[in-house]
């Protein structure tokens, strides 16, 4: 190792390949903490990158990859995890000699395998990834660290350099990062690109429709918009590239089928059979005084309708059962994963939670599904979409992934700087309101 890796000089140089949201987010921290940074984008996003950065003397702004590899300690790549090969095949030859090399792609086996083929032997591996978006309060939320060839020294010094953020270390070998944000991740975006795929198929803003009042669907509105107003490749990515994720993306669409199946041709004992053997697998294992993550009076707050939500009609919950009856099949309790919860995950668990465990409410969502129609195109149009992304994502076609996602997200984007406002108000709450018992 060279004598600038110590962990308390701030002269160690960091690199960021990659400036898109997670990077800037990263280049924009680190500096405020006093690190020196070396980024870059494409090359030909160097001048525009430049004038963004302009103001800040720690941030600076290189034409490519090979210039920040040269010059810098540690270096991160923040680049579409499509591509993570190619680029590290491009760059990962020009590493400064001892240099810490480290990725934030969602998913972690082809991002170790692109660095083991690319980079020199004399190179160190400790990759990381933040588990929340790039606009959402870093503190406390769970940030994965992957020594995969590297010393504890080298560990440290990266830890030390993240620390500013003040999140929470989570240690990981790659492996046991796919699999465990496979199960909070893959069946979660799952669910709420159907709701979007399947209200645009209706056309319809649910929030403009009478029948989607009330706290469960502000959730599910607010959390739907956040996904589609991101970058499509960020879902595909860690979809189609995550062997683990396809499995339960594949379940999903299942489970979704057969109980939406049960539904219409009124199976009422085979449903509530099913429906409760999955709430016992899944909730069963909770201690008696344990208290519900969500209520209705948190949730109805974060609303972009303007029904008053005591005019609630009571809803099938297709999706919400589905996850239920997916983790069941798939033996996931996901109270076990909160290590790994982004902040998606834990509102969707809550959500569920809630559904599930408050008194009379599951009854009356089983008996909506059996016997009222009010939802039943909305559910039907549900299995299609949740079928569909099952299909591209098995297929691992990423073009066409992108066009299905950039179709809905541009019959929504409209209503983006509103639900990104009312989807952060909503995160930090929930935060707040569950940090002295988030369950990890
Ligand atoms: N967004 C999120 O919520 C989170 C994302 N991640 C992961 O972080 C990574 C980055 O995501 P995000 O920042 O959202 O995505 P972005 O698309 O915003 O950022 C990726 C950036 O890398 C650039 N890039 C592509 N090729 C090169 C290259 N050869 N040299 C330098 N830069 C290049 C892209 O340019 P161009 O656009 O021109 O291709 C783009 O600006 C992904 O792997 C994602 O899965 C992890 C946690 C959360
Ligand atoms: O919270 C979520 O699920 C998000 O949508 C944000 C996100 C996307 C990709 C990641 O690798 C981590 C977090």
């Amino acid at each position: 190792m060279t004598a600038t890796l110590t962990p308390d000089a701030k002269i160690l140089q960091i690199g960021i390949i990659g400036m898109g949201d997670m990077g800037r987010m990263y280049a924009r921290r680190l500096s405020g903490a006093g690190w020196m940074i070396n980024a870059c984008d494409r090359p030909e996003n160097f001048e525009k990158l430049k004038q963004d950065f302009a103001s800040n003397p720690l941030v600076n702004i290189l034409e490519n990859g090979y210039l920040v590899s040269r010059m810098s300690d540690y270096i991160i790549y923040s680049v579409e995890a499509e591509n993570i090969e190619s680029i590290v095949a491009m760059y990962g030859a020009s590493t400064k000699v001892g240099a810490i090399v480290g990725g934030q792609t969602s998913c972690k086996a082809p991002e170790i395998a692109a660095f083991e083929k690319h980079l020199p032997a004399d190179v160190q591996i400790v990759s990381c990834h933040s588990l929340h978006g790039p606009n959402v309060d870093t503190r406390g939320q769970p940030l994965v660290l992957i020594q995969h060839r590297a010393s504890d020294e080298a560990l440290d010094l990266v830890r030390t350099v993240l620390s500013c953020f003040n999140s929470q270390f989570v240690y990981l070998t790659a492996s046991q990062h796919d699999k465990i944000t496979a199960d909070t991740q893959a069946a979660t975006h799952a669910a709420f690109l159907s709701m979007g795929v399947a209200w645009q198929a209706n056309n319809q803003f649910p929030w403009e429709v009478p029948r989607y009042v009330g706290g469960i669907e502000n959730v599910k509105i607010n959390i739907s918009l956040r996904i589609y107003s991101n970058k499509w490749h960020v879902y595909a990515g860690l979809a189609i590239m995550n062997p683990a994720a396809q499995a339960q993306i594949l379940q999903y669409a299942k489970s979704v089928t057969e109980l939406f199946t049960l539904m219409v041709e009124h199976k009422t004992k085979e449903l509530r059979d099913r429906v409760y053997a999955a709430k016992k697998a899944v909730f069963g294992g909770l201690p008696a005084n344990h208290e519900l993550l969500l209520s209705d009076d948190l949730l109805d707050k974060f609303s972009l309708s303007n029904v008053p939500p005591q005019d609630r009609t009571p809803n099938s919950h297709l999706s919400l059962l589905a996850m239920v009856d997916c983790w069941c099949k798939l033996g996931i309790v996901p109270y076990d994963h909160m290590i790994c919860s982004t902040p998606l995950f834990r509102i969707w668990l809550g959500v569920t939670e809630y559904l599930f465990q408050s008194p009379g409410l599951l009854d009356e969502c089983i008996n909506v599904a059996l016997e009222n129609d009010t939802f039943r195109a909305d559910d039907l149009e549900f299995t299609i979409a949740a079928r569909s992304w099952s299909d591209i994502i098995l297929f691992g076609n990423f073009n066409l992934y992108r066009v299905r996602f950039e179709t809905t997200q541009n019959y929504f984007s409209p209503r983006f700087p509103d639900a990104t406002k009312l989807g952060n108000e909503m995160i930090k709450t929930i935060f707040e309101k569950t940090k002295q018992r988030r369950l990890h």
